[in-house]
Order: C-alpha cells, then sequence, then structure tokens
C-alpha cells in the first residue's frame, strides 16, 4: 500500500492558486526533463477558473516559474456529449477560462478535445478519444496505459471526480483507457470519462476543491473508512502519495487528515 495522500489547506483560494502554480511547475519541469513535453489531463467544474488564476499570474522572471505552453498537450479528464462551443462543454470552459487567456508571448498548449462527429453515440465518442491517447501516448509501441505528468481534478459533492461517480459499474472498468456514462447523476447525464486505472497511473494527480460546499465530502473521504470507497476515494487509495488535494480551511475544516503536506 502507498503513502497517504498530501494534503494542503490553505486561507484563500488565491493562496490555493498560488500553491497549485507552484506545483504545477515542479511537474513540468519533471515532465520536460523526462520527455521534453508536459501531458496532462483537466476536469471541468471550478477547476479551470482556479487554475487559470494560478497559471496566469505574473511569474518571477526565473524559467522555473513560467508555465512553457508551447510544451503543454491538453487532454480532458472527463468531457460532456456535447458541441465544444456548448455551455456545458469541459473543453469550453477551459477555452474560456484559460485558453483564450495565455498571452501570445507564451506560446500556446497543444489542446486535445473530443471529436463532436461522434457526439451522437457516447462509445464512438469514447473510443476516438481513446484513440487520440492512443496516438500521443503509444507512438509505435504499444502501452498498457497512458501515463500523464499530471491529472488535475475535482470533487463533487457525493465524492465523484471525472464522470466516475460512487456506486457506478464504471468504477470496475479495466481494459478501457476511455469509457462512455449515459446515465451521469451530475447533468448532462451523456459524457465520457477516463477509467481509474488511468487516473491512478498517472504521475501525479490533483484535487483541486475549495469552499465551505466541500468540507462534508472532504471529511468523508480524507477521514473515514466509507469514503475510501467513494470515487476521490479510490485515487487516494491506489495512487497513495502521488495524489495532492489543494483546498482552503473552508474546505477542511475539522478534518484530521494525517499528513498534511508543504509545498
Ligand atoms: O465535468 C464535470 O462535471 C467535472 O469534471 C466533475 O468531475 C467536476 O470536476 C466535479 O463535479 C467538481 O466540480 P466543482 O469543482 O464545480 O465542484
Amino acid at each position: 500500500m502507498s503513502k497517504s495522500p498530501n494534503l494542503y489547506s490553505d486561507s484563500s483560494v488565491d493562496e490555493v492558486a498560488a500553491r497549485l502554480r507552484k506545483y504545477v511547475l515542479n511537474c513540468q519541469k519533471a515532465a520536460l526533463s523526462r520527455h521534453e513535453k508536459f501531458q496532462i489531463a483537466v476536469s471541468g467544474g471550478s477547476l479551470p477558473a482556479t487554475l487559470s488564476k494560478a497559471l496566469l499570474a505574473p511569474d518571477d522572471g526565473t524559467l522555473d516559474d513560467k508555465p512553457q505552453f508551447s510544451k503543454w498537450e491538453i487532454f480532458f479528464a472527463d468531457e460532456r456529449a456535447v458541441p465544444l462551443d456548448h455551455e456545458d462543454s469541459n473543453y469550453g470552459l477551459l477555452k474560456k477560462d484559460l485558453l483564450d487567456k495565455i498571452p501570445p508571448t507564451s506560446g500556446s498548449p497543444q489542446v486535445f478535445p473530443v471529436n463532436v462527429k461522434m457526439l451522437d453515440n457516447t462509445q464512438e465518442l469514447a473510443d476516438q478519444y481513446q484513440e487520440t491517447l492512443m496516438s500521443s501516448f503509444a507512438g509505435k509501441d504499444s502501452v498498457r496505459l497512458p501515463l500523464f505528468d499530471l491529472i488535475l481534478l475535482g470533487c463533487g459533492p457525493d465524492g465523484h471526480t471525472c464522470s466516475l461517480f460512487p456506486g457506478h459499474d464504471l468504477l470496475r472498468e479495466t481494459d478501457a483507457w476511455v469509457a462512455p456514462i449515459e446515465d451521469s447523476p451530475k447533468p448532462p447525464q451523456r459524457r465520457i470519462t477516463l477509467t481509474l486505472p488511468v487516473v491512478t497511473h498517472a504521475f501525479k494527480i490533483a484535487f483541486v476543491a475549495t469552499g465551505g460546499g466541500k468540507k462534508d465530502i472532504l471529511k468523508k473521504i480524507l477521514d473515514t473508512d466509507e469514503g475510501r470507497s467513494l470515487p476521490c476515494g479510490l485515487v487516494n487509495e491506489q495512487a497513495g502519495e502521488k495524489v495532492s488535494w489543494f483546498t482552503d480551511a473552508a474546505a477542511t475544516e475539522g478534518i484530521s487528515h494525517p499528513r498534511r503536506g508543504s509545498l
């Protein structure tokens, strides 16, 4: 069993964003030294806004403090089966919150949205996205699982993450890298998602959860046995110290998690 996840709790969202920036840039540095690119996956929800706050803050002038966006490959940890300009699209959200705001001088990331020609069939949408991952991660070699440098996730009030929901059959998926879901309890119902083995295989996994609305679920996930079987709890259990939680004081009130890391 791997060690516990790291838990960082700051007093404000601005401080969470500052810490997240440092963490993402550390991950970027490690990734660039491994393979000269930075391959990440991001979810929807409130994450893109916090990520934008983190990454678009002024840098300190050193290379280590600059997002080198031209070396980034951005994939989606989950996506809704809607057109890219639809208000429910995670791509659309990331575009609005982050991509459109990156100054031209900072370079442009390569972004991998879903193939909108497949929106009518979520199985095909998932299969196509898996093909996209295969060509980006496998090259000519066949790999068992894609190895993301970093996966950035949110945590839902029921403990879901990506579009992996508590008690859903998808949590038992072991073959597919990307799977369809047609009965998401969080609207819209039709989505695709990275599967649990892909998430836990990543080099690093970061959860960003802020605000008093996350307090009860974070306590459950981080402090109770029941929470271990929730999707976020499963990621914690299976990926251990590769996981870091970026939270604020409102979200962690009353938590007695054993390892409050410092970064
Ligand atoms: O597309 C989605 O619905 C998300 O990827 C989902 O997993 C989200 O990250 C959580 O629901 C947390 O959302 P909030 O950060 O808005 O609470």
